[in-house]
């Protein structure tokens, strides 16, 4: 068993990021410019949100965050987009989720410019991604393919399985994971929450991807002996003896499951950190395409 070390590969992903944007500002031009809007006080969104930010800062990418307060209105929210659209000076910009309750989340998403839209989430950049054209990624999944693709991982011909079928995890990485790319051409199934034998399914994967939110959900009889195992949960439970009132779960029991896999992601340090790789990846794509950037 050999971990995939999230801390690791998002290290080395930043590095190259931060070389090119030094190169960058030492010619004269602009570093990219990343806006994040975050509504209200979810802790942990201001803690993912945050982390964005350093993230931002180690590579050399601006960062900018409007922070809205919980009870702004839908249509405020949506100015908000509007002048970060229109914005030359502004590459990528995401709204933190989840968005409070009075708030249209897809109605959201829609109006983030696409080619603004580091998250991929617009039904634009989805569909550009179904189709296999060039886009945005949504950050999760492509930090799942650029872990594997550190780590010599192939996945053509190999039978992988999604457990999860989300617009910003699940499904965009049942579509990466067949796509006809390197990083593609798997025999793709995804399951979710109607799946009839569900263990069966999972037990049959050479590359399981959980992507379902529930704690400890994969257990050991649910894996194929030699498979690759990628954690995407993060769900916080109480814990009164750690610093912060809580730690983080996976959606794989890792103590039971490690023993039996080729390659397991931990969490933390794995795929969370993959995720603000791939978003400062997207930023950096974002700036060349919307600053007339010729490399
Ligand atoms: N590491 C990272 O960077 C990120 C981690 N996450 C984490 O990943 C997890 C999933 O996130 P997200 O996709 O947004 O979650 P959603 O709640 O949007 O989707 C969960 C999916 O899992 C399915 N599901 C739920 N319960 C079961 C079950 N018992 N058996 C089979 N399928 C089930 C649901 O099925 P159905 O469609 O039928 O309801 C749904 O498709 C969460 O823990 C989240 O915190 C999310 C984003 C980034
Ligand atoms: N518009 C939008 N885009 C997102 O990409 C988005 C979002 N909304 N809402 C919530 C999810 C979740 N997400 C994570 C980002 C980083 C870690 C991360 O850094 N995790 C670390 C530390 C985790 C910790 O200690 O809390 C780890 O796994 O090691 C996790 C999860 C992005 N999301």
């Amino acid at each position: 068993m050999e971990l995939l070390d999230g801390k690791k590969v998002a290290a080395s992903v930043k590095e190259t990021i931060k070389q090119e944007v030094d190169e960058l500002v030492k010619n004269g031009k602009r570093a990219p410019h990343l806006a994040v809007i975050l509504v209200g006080n979810n802790g942990a969104s201001e803690t993912y949100v945050a982390s964005k930010q350093r993230s931002c800062a180690e590579t050399g990418i601006t960062s900018t965050l409007v922070k809205l307060e919980a009870d702004v209105s839908e249509e405020a929210l949506l100015n908000e987009i509007r002048q970060i659209n229109d914005n030359p000076e502004i590459d990528g910009l995401l709204v933190q989720l989840p968005l409070p309750k009075h708030i249209n989340e897809q109605q959201v998403i829609e109006s983030i410019h696409p080619l603004k839209d580091v998250d991929g989430f617009h039904p634009v950049s989805a569909g550009n991604l179904m189709q296999g054209y060039p886009t945005f990624i949504p950050a999760t999944p492509f930090g799942v393919v650029m872990m594997l693709q550190h780590y010599n991982i192939t996945t053509a011909g190999k039978r992988a399985v999604v457990v999860g079928r989300s617009n910003i995890v699940g499904r965009p990485m049942s579509v990466l994971l067949s796509s006809n790319t390197d990083y593609g051409n798997a025999t793709v199934t995804i399951c979710h929450s109607r799946t009839k034998d569900l263990e069966k399914i999972c037990a049959e994967a050479d590359i399981l991807v959980a992507a379902l939110g529930k704690p400890g959900f994969v257990k050991a009889h649910m894996v194929k002996e030699g498979a690759v195992v990628i954690d995407v949960g993060i769900t916080r439970v109480e814990d009164a003896g750690s610093k912060r009132g809580f730690r983080i779960k996976g959606d794989v029991d890792f103590a039971a499951v490690a023993p039996k896999t080729s390659y397991i992601t931990p969490v933390p340090g794995g795929v969370g950190l993959m995720t603000i790789a791939g978003l400062l990846k997207n930023t950096l794509a974002a700036y060349k395409l919307n600053s007339g950037y010729t490399s």
